[in-house]
């Protein structure tokens, strides 16, 4: 059978543990046709961004028509856009019609800790997403007050949907929503619906290999609207989807950072994912 078309529109990851390369490799995983544009070169590894260099709007145009015209995506994910030439370029094509399901990941600092993104150039594509899935840290820089608490990131959720964003998920898998500073036992997520929150938990990884979460999150909900789920299921098979990603990447040493996921299950069997929470709860919405 013919599969459905995805597209990233993000930015290079050299070390494919983000960015476009991690798109793609969920995408595949998930077995819809991953299609790509290109906001920019990151020379990059686990450990560090060496450097970046943006690609002009009009060339991010060109691709973006180039894509539609001929392999019409039935999602679109954005990650890293650089700055708001760009932003305004992929804007401009939502405003068109050509990016449905429009899936905004506000890519702003990597979790090595360069600078990707400005929340000025993010802002300018909230109108227009479907779902946004902003961590807490780009949730604050897109608001302008400090999110932590799991209650704080509800609050964010629904006031990032007045931007006119539909569902907004405020990650919180990055360090302890709580703000204890302690390892948490679960990974809790808002997701704001329209109509409320609510708490998203799964059980917490301990790991050091979490470089492309958040992307491998944004282009999993991609996917899964690609296939013909409604947000909020997409939203919890992407939180599942991660989840059996950063077990199955636990041990693994592939470089001296922030190590990838494992996209496609190859640890599988040794690392099985159990879907009930501590409490014995099952996770998601
Ligand atoms: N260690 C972990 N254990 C369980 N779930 C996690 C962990 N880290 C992240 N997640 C989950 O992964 C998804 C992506 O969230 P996260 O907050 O890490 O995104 P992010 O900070 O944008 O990622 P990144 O910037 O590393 O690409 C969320 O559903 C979050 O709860
Ligand atoms: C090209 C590109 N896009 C996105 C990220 C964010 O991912 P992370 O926060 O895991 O570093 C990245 N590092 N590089």
């Amino acid at each position: 059978m013919t599969p459905p078309v995805a597209l990233t529109v993000a930015g290079s990851d050299s070390g494919a543990g983000a960015g476009i390369q991690a798109d793609l490799k969920v995408f595949a995983a998930l077995r819809v046709y991953g299609t790509s544009v290109l906001t920019a070169i990151t020379a990059q590894n686990t450990r560090a961004v060496r450097a970046v260099s943006p690609v002009s709007a009009e060339m991010v145009t060109e691709q973006l028509t180039a894509v539609v015209e001929d392999l019409p995506p039935l999602a679109v994910k954005t990650g890293m856009l650089g700055g708001s030439a760009v932003a305004e370029a992929v804007a401009q094509a939502a405003r068109d019609g050509l990016l449905p399901n429009l899936v905004v990941d506000p890519v702003l600092v990597s979790t090595s800790g360069h600078r990707l993104g400005a929340a000025d150039a993010v802002a300018r594509l909230l109108p227009y997403a479907l779902v946004a899935t902003p961590n807490r840290a780009e949730a604050s820089a897109l608001l302008g007050w400090p999110v932590r608490t799991p209650d704080e990131m509800a609050e964010a959720a629904r006031q990032l949907a007045d931007r006119g964003t539909r569902y907004v998920v405020v990650t919180g898998g990055d360090a302890d929503a709580a703000g204890t500073g302690s390892e948490p036992e679960n990974a809790v997520d808002a997701l704001w619906t329209g109509t409320g929150v609510r708490l998203l938990r799964g059980p917490w990884v301990p790991t050091r290999n979490t470089h492309g979460t958040g992307c491998s999150f944004s282009a999993a909900i991609a996917a899964r609207l690609a296939l013909g789920d409604e947000v909020p299921e997409a939203v919890t098979f992407a939180k599942e989807y991660v989840n059996r990603a950063l077990r199955g990447s636990r041990r693994w040493e592939l470089g001296g950072g922030h190590g990838p996921l494992d996209h496609h299950g190859w640890s599988g069997g040794d690392e099985t994912v159990d879907l009930t929470g501590p409490s014995g709860e099952r996770w998601g919405v």
